[in-house]
């Protein structure tokens, strides 16, 4: 099973990314895209990766704001999965901008 970080790792992980900030029960970042439909773009492309990844970000969609948050449910915190998929989500954001 996969290991929560500690705090020194999410923080070290954290510098590595874009916009995001948490602690060992999450990590989040909030993107502000154009419009509503280029908001809605950019999760349909983060679902098709969280399929791949068989891991999952919460998300939160207001117009075109869009909330990631990114946490392993099955352990309760902050795991290698989240920074991956955190990593790939700023991909995306990156080729959406
Ligand atoms: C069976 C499957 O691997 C699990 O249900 C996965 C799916 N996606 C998931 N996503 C997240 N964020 N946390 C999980 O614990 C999780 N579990």
């Amino acid at each position: 099973m996969a290991e929560v970080l500690d705090a020194e790792a999410v923080r070290t992980e954290l510098a590595g990314l874009d916009g995001w900030a948490g602690d060992p029960a999450g990590i989040g970042r909030t993107v502000e895209l154009l419009t509503f439909r280029d908001a809605i773009g950019v999760v349909d492309r983060v679902a098709v990766v969280a399929e791949e990844l068989d891991h999952h970000p919460d998300i939160d969609i207001r117009w075109r704001t869009v909330v990631f948050r990114c946490a392993t449910h099955s352990v309760g915190g902050v795991t290698r999965r989240d920074v991956e998929l955190a990593k790939r989500i700023d991909e995306i954001v990156r080729g959406a901008a």
